[in-house]
Order: structure tokens, then C-alpha cells, then sequence
């Protein structure tokens, strides 16, 4: 009997899906297409077959249960063998290297370690007080620096300069990389063979090549900083330091080691900005959810004491609040493709060998039976005892996908959640964030960047400080940090 075949839209005889799938907002689209066709669906697109996934327990299934075979990428001849000369922990195929480097990571973010960074996140999270409290018109541009400055102390051991060279740099480095991975960005990756044709007719190779000697300065630089720093300090504590004292244990090369530190810069930077950014819009549109929060925050903490982690579980709704964040507005809305390294079979439909295969997490946050009013946001969701998933900070990461699945799940999302939460509760307790005169029409969930991740676009709006205390005990509290 034939084999049936995966729902779809029909494709174009030449050019499968090319022309349809839209490059902005992707996942709009597979929202779309999830509603017409059910929760597996295929497209071929500028030559790849792509599955995507709405219904997080085939995602479970396949990249979870089947990770051996779904956990690979899609090998990128431009940002990949080029630009990353294949180093680049979120790009690398499944194998040895990948391994090596998830263990690397594994040892700095795993739950029972990120309680070392609490000082970090608390330090940080008091300048963001501090900062909105001074300037609070740049208030978009604080929670940027709060995020990129966090990572980057997790990363090198100290703080980004005030002067911005470094964080320019990097954000230079990150800008790049997300436009240089975005399908169809190089035509190269549509059409791998061309990597055969000689440099004289391949001025894009020089172009990465040149790309790749940047970030690898920048990236080296970095890290042998902390080592000269390290022969001074013998108890420093960053990823870069434990990388250097495990190097040849892991058998990292210099230049590996250094874009392993950078990588958790890349990929923990533009998320975790996204996702604070995400928790203004979504205080400005549910103001009676922000006053709940803060009543609840105010049973606990007085003018004169800044929310502190020990008292996590004694904040339930601030938590529910937190798990809300990432369900209505998933910082990578259309999910990482994950890439299949062979054939297979699943409920009956073939899965050919080098599938890449989507978990949309954008749909599987709108699955109207899991997630009722699925686009209101509503912490009280989580507060029912089927989705609570315990109260522990680990927890803060369960009831919704927005950290991906198997084993190229996010390595950082127990310190993001964290950070998320200090920045959050801390926020809320010494501002309201209110509706500007200018910012009706761009309070909207619609109005958003598109990319791997997303963001709001910018939009103002009023940030007051809840009391002249308030303020006074954040001063107090950042001059003695
Ligand atoms: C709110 C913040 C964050 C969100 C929403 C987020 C989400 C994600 C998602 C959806 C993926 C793809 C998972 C998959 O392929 O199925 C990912 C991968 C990754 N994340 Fe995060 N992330 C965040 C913060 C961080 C932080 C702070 C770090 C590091 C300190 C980090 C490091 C990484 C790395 C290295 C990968 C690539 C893993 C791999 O390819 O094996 N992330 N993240």
C-alpha cells in the first residue's frame, strides 16, 4: 500500500514552498498552515524538507524520546564551515565536538551551579533599578545592557565596560550571525555545490572568512584576559576560568574554548532582552495582572528591602507571572530546527534522512485546549495545581516549551530563569509601568522583530518609581554593591 503522504499545502512543481512560506514572521505562517493542516506538517523549501511540529508530544517523541537521530543542525556552509569553522555550539552537528561542548556547558548552567551566580543577577538587577530609575525613557535600551552585561560577567568574569566597546563588539558579532543564519540569508546554503567553485568566484567566502577572524580576536581576546587575571586570582569564577582549568581534560583547543564562552554570549543575550522587553508590553496592556503581582510582592517586601531570591516561593502568582512570560511571548517564536541524521518512520509517515524538523513553539503556546484564551495573558494559568510543576527555580522552566527540546534543549534556561525573575519581581516592586501618551498604537504583541528570535519593536512607555523609598533603598543598595 502507499505510503501516506504528510499534510501540506501543495507545492510548486520547481520551486516546493519557496515562494509561499513568508520570510518575516515565519511563524505566523506555520500557525496558518497548523490550523489547516493539523500538527505535522511538510514543506519543501529552496530544496530542503522541512516538518514542522505544533503538538508538543510528537515533539517530545521525536526530538526527545528519538534524540539520537533529532539532534543534529542543518549543516551551514556560509555561517557554519566558513564563519565558525565549525565551533559554533548552537550550528554544530551531532557528534564528538557537540558533545564536548554541551558537557562544557552543562558544568556552568546546570541547576545545582547557577545558585553561584545569584550575586551576579543581584548586582545586575539593582544598576537595571538603578538605570530606569535615572533614565527611564531608555528603558528598552537598560534591559539590553542588563541582559548582555549579566551574560557577558557569567562569560569573562567581569563587568561589560561603561564605555560600550566590548558590548558594540559583540553585538556586532550577534547581529551577523543572526542575519548570516537566517534561511535563504546566503545562496551558498541553497545551493551547496557552489562552495566548489574557486575564490576568485567566491567573494562570499573571503567575506566569512574575514567575519570569522573578527569574532575569533574579539572571542580569543576575551578569554586569555581571564586567564592573565586567573594567575592573579586563583579563585576566579566564570565559564571562561572553569573552561581554561578543564582544557585539556576536554581536550578544547585555545580558539574552540574561546567560541564556547562566546557562544553562551550569543544565544543568552538576545533571549533573555527579548523576553523582559516582552514582560513591559505585557504590563502595559494587563494592568490589574500588574497590581495583583505587586500586592503580592508588597506582602513580603517593604519600601526598604529589594526582593530577594530566598523568598522565590513565597511569591506564587510573581512565579505563575514569570511562567506566563515565556508562554505568551516565547522569545524564539518559530523554535530552533533541529535536523534528522537518518531515515525513519513515525505514525506511519517516512521521515527521510536530513529532514529538518521545527518545533514551533509559537503554536504549541496556542493550543487552545492546553492553553485556553491562549492569546490574554493570564499567570493564573499556572496557578492551577495541574500546571504548577512544583514551585523550585528549575520549575520556572517547566509547563511551556519555550526553552526547545531533547538534547539541544537550552543549556542556559535555568540560569535565564532566574534572571528573568529577579528582574521581573525587582521591577515590579519599585515601578509602575504605564501606558505612555504616544504608545496606544504600538502596544501591540503584533508589533515585533522577526528573526531565530523576537522582540518587541520599541515603544514608550511611562516607568514610575512607586515611592521616593523605593528609590532611596535601590541608591542605598547599589551604592553598597
Ligand atoms: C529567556 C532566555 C532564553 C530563552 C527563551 C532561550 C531559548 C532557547 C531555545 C528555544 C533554544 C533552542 C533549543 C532547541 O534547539 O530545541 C536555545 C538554545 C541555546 N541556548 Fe538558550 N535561551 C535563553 C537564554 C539562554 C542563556 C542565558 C544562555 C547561556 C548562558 C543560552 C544558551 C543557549 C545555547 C548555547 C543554545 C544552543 C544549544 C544547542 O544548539 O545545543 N540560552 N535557547
Amino acid at each position: 500500500s502507499k505510503t501516506p503522504q504528510i499534510p501540506g499545502p501543495p507545492p510548486h512543481p520547481f520551486v516546493g514552498h519557496t515562494l509561499q512560506v513568508p520570510t518575516v514572521k515565519t511563524w505566523k505562517y506555520f500557525e496558518k498552515l497548523y490550523h489547516e493542516y493539523g500538527s505535522i506538517v511538510k514543506l519543501t523549501l529552496a530544496g530542503d524538507d522541512i516538518i514542522v511540529l505544533s503538538d508538543p508530544s510528537d515533539a517530545e517523541e521525536l526530538l526527545g524520546r528519538r534524540s539520537h537521530n533529532y539532534s543534529s543542525r542543518r549543516p551551514l556552509v556560509y555561517a557554519g564551515k566558513y564563519q565558525s569553522k565549525d565551533q559554533r555550539l548552537v550550528l554544530l552537528p551531532y557528534g564528538e565536538v557537540l558533545k564536548r561542548q554541551r558537557a562544557a556547558f552543562h558544568q556552568m548552567l546546570q541547576p545545582r551551579v547557577v545558585g553561584a551566580y545569584e550575586d551576579m543577577q543581584d548586582m545586575e538587577s539593582l544598576r537595571l533599578l538603578l538605570d530606569l530609575a535615572t533614565t527611564p525613557a531608555d528603558w528598552s535600551h537598560h534591559c539590553g545592557r542588563f541582559a548582555a552585561s549579566l551574560v557577558f560577567t557569567l562569560s569573562y568574569g567581569q563587568r561589560l565596560n561603561d564605555d560600550g566597546k566590548d558590548l558594540a563588539a559583540v553585538q556586532g558579532i550577534l547581529a551577523n550571525f543572526i542575519r548570516d543564519t537566517y534561511p535563504g540569508a546566503h545562496f551558498v546554503d541553497t545551493f551547496p555545490i557552489l562552495d566548489r567553485l574557486p575564490d576568485f568566484l567566491s567573494p562570499w567566502r573571503a567575506e566569512a572568512k574575514r567575519k570569522h577572524n573578527k569574532e575569533v580576536e574579539l572571542y580569543t581576546r576575551l578569554a586569555s584576559g581571564v586567564k592573565s587575571r586567573m594567575e592573579k586570582d586563583l579563585g576566579m569564577e566564570c565559564f571562561a576560568a572553569r573552561l581554561w582549568d578543564q582544557q585539556e581534560k576536554m581536550n578544547l583547543t585555545p580558539e574552540e574554548l574561546s567560541y564556547i564562552a562566546g557562544s553562551a554570549f550569543e544565544a543568552g543575550t538576545d533571549t533573555t532582552t527579548g523576553t523582559i522587553l516582552w514582560f513591559f508590553m505585557a504590563m502595559v496592556l494587563y494592568p490589574e495582572t500588574m497590581k495583583r503581582a505587586q500586592e503580592e510582592i508588597d506582602s513580603i517586601f517593604c519600601s526598604d528591602t529589594v526582593p530577594e531570591f530566598s523568598r522565590m516561593n513565597d511569591l506564587p502568582y510573581c512565579f505563575a507571572l514569570v511562567k506566563e512570560i515565556f508562554r505568551w511571548a516565547p522569545a524564539a517564536p518559530g523554535g530552533f530546527p533541529h535536523y534528522s541524521d537518518a531515515d525513519d518512520e513515525y505514525q506511519g509517515y517516512i521521515i527521510p534522512k536530513g529532514t529538518m524538523v521545527i518545533p514551533c513553539i509559537w503554536n504549541m503556546h496556542h493550543n487552545e485546549a492546553e492553553f485556553p484564551n491562549s492569546y490574554t495573558f493570564d499567570p493564573e494559568r499556572f496557578l492551577t495545581s495541574k500546571r504548577r510543576n512544583g514551585n523550585g527555580a528549575d520549575s520556572l522552566t517547566e509547563g511551556h516549551y519555550g526553552f526547545g527540546f531533547g538534547r539541544r534543549k537550552c543549556p542556559g534556561q535555568y540560569l535565564a530563569a532566574k534572571t528573568i525573575w529577579i528582574a521581573v519581581v525587582r521591577i515590579l516592586w519599585a515601578f509602575n509601568i504605564e501606558p505612555h501618551n504616544d504608545s496606544s498604537g504600538n502596544v501591540n504583541p503584533e508589533n515585533c522583530t522577526s528573526g531565530m528570535t523576537s522582540k518587541p519593536n520599541d515603544f514608550p512607555v511611562n516607568i514610575v518609581p512607586r515611592s521616593a523609598a523605593h528609590v532611596e533603598t535601590i541608591m542605598l543598595g547599589h551604592e553598597h554593591a
